[in-house]
């Protein structure tokens, strides 16, 4: 995903619920007593969720890291956010190998919003997101897609014959959990192997309504990974495709003249999870008492 600009002014879904989820765990997520918190972001794209939702939270000396995997949303974000003191953006492919030195074990809160239906190998973003945090613990708050029908309409326009050569590798970009029976257990279980003892993981079922056919097709351009792989002349080609088969999936409401509606339903992994300090696993994880730290009360 590399179009900042256009992400800024076509992201609604993302920035809805991304308020919505920090609305309700602000009290949840564990504040330090001295102000002083870390913070670091996962995929922060172009950067105003990170900074219309995620900033006012953090206390006045709280130090901001944002994320992301693509060099241009990193400097889009940086150059719009420049004067934002204790705030930077630096690229982190949260499915790495390795962690950058600089950034292991240095915060006290992770957070990501619509990203990790990016990452292919969820396990080993969530082992990076575990160790990013200080070993005397913190949390992290994920919330990001285990199904949406923009994966089924991508399935159908790989049959095409027009589009096929531009998307062979599709599955690279279905969420990891959109064909799971139990996305929630499956989550919770790569949490748990991961390191995670304390974690709540929800599966919320929405529905998002876009106003209009432009508005889905310029919320489509933000995200989709294909088109910058065709000729721009192609463009508004495919995402007349995309419509038609969005409309033959009966998503569409109203007729094709008036106020033509969009229905996007689908399903939303919200997790929390705590990092018990090492010296607590060290003592309580062994024997006789490692049932003690089980869940979040
Ligand atoms: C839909 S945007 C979400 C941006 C922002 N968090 C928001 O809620 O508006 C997804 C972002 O994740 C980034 N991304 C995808 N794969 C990633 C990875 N492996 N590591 C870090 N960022 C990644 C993309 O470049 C993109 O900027
Ligand atoms: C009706 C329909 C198919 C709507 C889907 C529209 C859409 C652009 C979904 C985006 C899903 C996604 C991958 C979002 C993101 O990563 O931010």
């Amino acid at each position: 995903m590399n179009q900042a600009a256009l992400y800024q002014h076509a992201n609604q879904v993302q920035r809805h619920d991304a308020k919505l989820i920090l609305d309700e765990f602000a009290s949840t997520l564990q504040w330090r007593s001295d102000g002083e918190d870390a913070l670091l972001d996962v995929g922060s794209g172009s950067g105003n969720v990170l900074m219309d939702f995620v900033r006012p939270l953090l206390p006045i000396r709280g130090e901001l890291v944002g994320t992301d995997i693509s060099s241009q949303m990193v400097h889009y974000a940086s150059k719009h956010y420049q004067r934002e003191e204790r705030t930077r953006f630096q690229v982190l492919d949260i499915g790495c190998e390795r962690l950058p030195e600089g950034l292991s074990g240095r915060f006290d809160h992770v957070t990501s919003f619509y990203c990790l239906h990016w990452v292919q190998n969820l396990k080993g973003a969530l082992e990076n997101i575990y160790n990013l945090l200080k070993p005397e613990g913190g949390d992290c708050l994920l919330a990001f897609l285990a199904s949406n029908p923009v994966y089924e309409v991508y399935k159908i326009l790989k049959t095409h014959e027009k589009w096929s050569p531009y998307m062979q590798d599709v599955e690279r970009f279905i969420s990891p959990l959109h064909h799971s029976l139990n996305p929630g257990e499956e989550f919770s279980q790569l949490l748990n192997d991961v390191g995670f003892v304390q974690h709540n993981v929800e599966i919320r079922n929405e529905v998002f309504v876009y106003e209009g056919v432009r508005t889905l097709k310029d919320n489509v351009k933000a995200i989709c990974p294909f088109l910058e792989r065709m000729p721009s002349d192609l463009h508004e080609q495919f995402l007349d495709d995309f419509i038609e088969i969005v409309i033959s999936m009966n998503l569409q409401q109203g007729d094709k003249n008036e106020d033509q509606k969009f229905l996007s339903p689908y399903k939303l992994v919200v997790a929390y999870a705590r990092k018990t300090p090492e010296f607590v696993n060290n003592v309580l994880l062994e024997p006789p008492h490692q049932n003690l730290l089980k869940g979040i009360n």
